[in-house]
């Protein structure tokens, strides 16, 4: 017999469709958990619970969000996998039968409880292994061939056809997917994939639907017209929507309560007793840490002066296709060391394809007239700091006479993409083993870097012309390299402290720096694997910096932590170019002057005078 998992009383009577009237009224609860601790299954006695003292009612006619405030979100998770079934309750309220808390409802049958997480949690590649998330760039596969209208027959077969047929229309239109229903799903982007996802969970017809974070990735129009749908099907109770949010978003206006996931534990608010989190530098403290606008002044002097500074990207007419759809037409854009930029534009309008030219991801980099980018001069023995400190001595090359291997060493990248497709196959990789594959821009721990403090530089690595007549001495390459291996190590250190526990949790002690570098990747919550990733992004000084999304399942004090690195820490150094994309005009770290815009609009691109 299944452990009783007592928590969740819902109302079958109230949760019926065809019961519902159109307008909320206030009755008997739909959602109650008694003051209880939430455990996972099989967590021993001893086991701290994953949250204590939950005491929460969701009254019909309520509107929920369950924000968290703290430890990069995981509180919310444990919360919306109590809601499925997926933890223990205790003391589990006195509820007669089989599954107490179902109450005549199956939370483990998405067509009556649906849930669907939009943060990305690491887990697309299969096995843990690599996914190529690069595949989408190129031609579909056979397999990859599916498209949206049919992705969406799956979702409702066995369902009245006509009455199906309305809905969707009306929701693919509400949801602005129309133009897209014949493209395949692996070609669309983060936010048309985003809602798409929540087309196909409300045709589901559950009772009620979860929602974990579904506005991150979408633009201010985007996230208006969904607000209206949202506020529109709960209203008409088909189906509740219970939503998941960031501290720092703000709260939609059909909203009434707030579910406040924080360190402290969960606490109900009112709408109006709810207090936004701020990552703005302009506005207050952040999570109760606060940067004013000193740090911002600070952060202005790195910039060097326009004009003086090196050119670290130079696109010209740049374009991508895909049969007769034109993603991108004759960009031309110049990023120069110093420069901050924001690359803006609507879901879908080419953002992260016009990155994948540049990282190189893309085939179509290959085959543009003029896209130069970053490559490395060969060092000599007399400049040793081309090596450790690669953007003093990069210069730039046409895409097609650099290695996309060799352009991974010189940009650093975050992104949801590179997030998911980060392999987690390798379960004893450590954090420091994970922040040194960031040197070279692989994937996979290198050799002599698997006790935390060490790592051992390739022959290659160090910098020599090897060839006939030009070996050099045993004794020179030993010194280079030991000299290499400390710039490496004391790298780790200052991205490590910089970006560590200690500079986001109240318990961090000095101590816990080195016990968080010896911890295993795959075991750390979704926030700290961001900050190690962007760790990994930072850590070899790479002329160029990709931030796309970067906040994304952090919590309040490592946002506070990174954008302190960030503007006034030295985390991004002089030379460095930083191109920030998020759809959150107050994500980009740096703030007034010191950011430029380059928007992307029907294709076309330019800077935003
Ligand atoms: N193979 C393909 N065939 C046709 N169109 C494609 C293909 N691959 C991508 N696209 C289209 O290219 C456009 C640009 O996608 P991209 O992911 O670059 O957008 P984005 O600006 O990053 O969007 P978001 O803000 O949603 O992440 C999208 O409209 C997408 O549908």
């Amino acid at each position: 017999m299944p452990p009783p998992r007592v928590f969740l009383r819902v109302f079958p009577s109230q949760l019926s469709s065809r019961a519902y009237s159109t307008r909320p009224t206030h009755g008997a609860p739909i959602i109650h958990i008694p003051k209880a601790n939430i455990y996972a299954f099989g967590a021993s006695s001893t086991t701290p619970p994953s949250l204590r003292d939950v005491e929460w009612t969701v009254n019909d006619g309520e509107a929920w969000a369950i924000v968290s405030s703290s430890r990069g979100g995981a509180g919310k998770s444990v919360l919306f996998q109590t809601l499925l079934g997926n933890n223990r309750i205790s003391p589990p309220p006195p509820s007669p039968g089989l599954y107490p808390f179902l109450n005549g409802l199956d939370p483990f049958d998405g067509r009556r409880l649906g849930f669907v997480a939009f943060r990305n949690t690491g887990t697309r590649g299969a096995g843990g292994g690599f996914y190529d998330y690069t595949a989408r760039y190129g031609a579909v596969r056979d397999e990859d061939t599916r498209t949206l209208r049919e992705s969406f027959r799956v979702g409702v077969e066995g369902q009245g056809k006509t009455n199906n047929e309305a809905k969707l229309e009306d929701l693919v239109d509400k949801l602005g997917l129309t133009d897209l229903m014949d493209l395949p799903l692996i070609a669309l982007s983060n936010g048309q994939t985003i809602r798409a996802r929540i087309a196909r969970a409300v045709l589901k017809t559950p009772e009620v639907l979860l929602l974990d974070e579904p506005l991150t990735g979408l633009d201010p129009a985007s996230r208006s017209h969904l607000h209206a749908l949202l506020e529109e099907l709960h209203a008409s109770r088909s189906p509740r929507i219970i939503l998941g949010m960031r501290a720092q978003e703000e709260l939609p206006g059909w909203i009434t309560h707030v579910l406040d996931v924080g360190e402290g534990g969960v606490t109900p608010r009112t709408r109006e007793g709810w207090k936004r989190g701020v990552i703005n530098p302009q506005e207050s403290g952040y999570g109760g840490i606060a940067t004013g606008l000193g740090d911002v002044e600070a952060s202005v002097g790195v910039r060097p002066a326009q004009g003086e500074a090196k050119l670290i990207v130079d696109l010209k007419g740049v374009g991508v296709r895909y049969g007769n759809r034109t993603v991108l037409k004759d960009i031309s854009w110049q990023i120069r060391g110093g420069d901050r930029w924001h690359l803006q534009g609507s879901n879908g309008s080419g953002k992260t394809t016009l990155l994948s030219l540049l990282t190189g991801d893309h085939p179509q980099s290959y085959t543009q007239a003029h896209l130069h980018l970053p490559s490395l001069s060969p060092a000599t023995s007399s400049t040793l700091s081309s090596i450790t400190h690669p953007y003093r001595s990069h210069r730039l090359s046409p895409r097609k006479r650099t290695p996309t291997a060799h352009l991974r060493t010189l940009i650093g990248v975050v992104s949801p993409e590179l997030f998911d497709a980060f392999p987690r196959r390798h379960p004893g990789m450590t954090v420091w083993e994970a922040v040194v594959t960031g040197f070279g821009g692989g994937f996979v721990p290198l050799k002599g870097s698997e006790r935390v403090g060490e790592m051992r530089v390739s022959d290659d690595e160090l910098g020599f012309e090897f060839g006939m007549g030009n070996e050099p001495a045993e004794q020179e390459k030993e010194k280079r390299r030991r000299e290499v291996e400390e710039w490496r190590i004391s790298r780790c250190w200052d991205v490590l402290s910089a970006l560590g526990p200690r500079a986001w949790s109240t318990t961090g002690t000095p101590e816990a720096q080195k016990e968080f570098a010896s911890r295993r990747f795959t075991f750390l919550s979704l926030g700290e694997q961001r900050i190690v990733l962007l760790m990994r992004a930072l850590v070899s000084r790479p002329p160029l910096v990709l931030l796309d999304e970067v906040w994304s399942g952090m919590d309040g004090g490592m946002i506070s932590a990174v954008r302190r690195y960030l503007t006034e820490g030295g985390g991004i150094g002089e030379g460095q170019a930083v191109v920030v994309i998020t759809h959150w005009e107050e994500e980009v770290p740096w703030v007034g002057e010191e950011v430029r815009r380059f928007r992307i609009c029907q294709g076309s691109g330019g800077v935003v005078e």
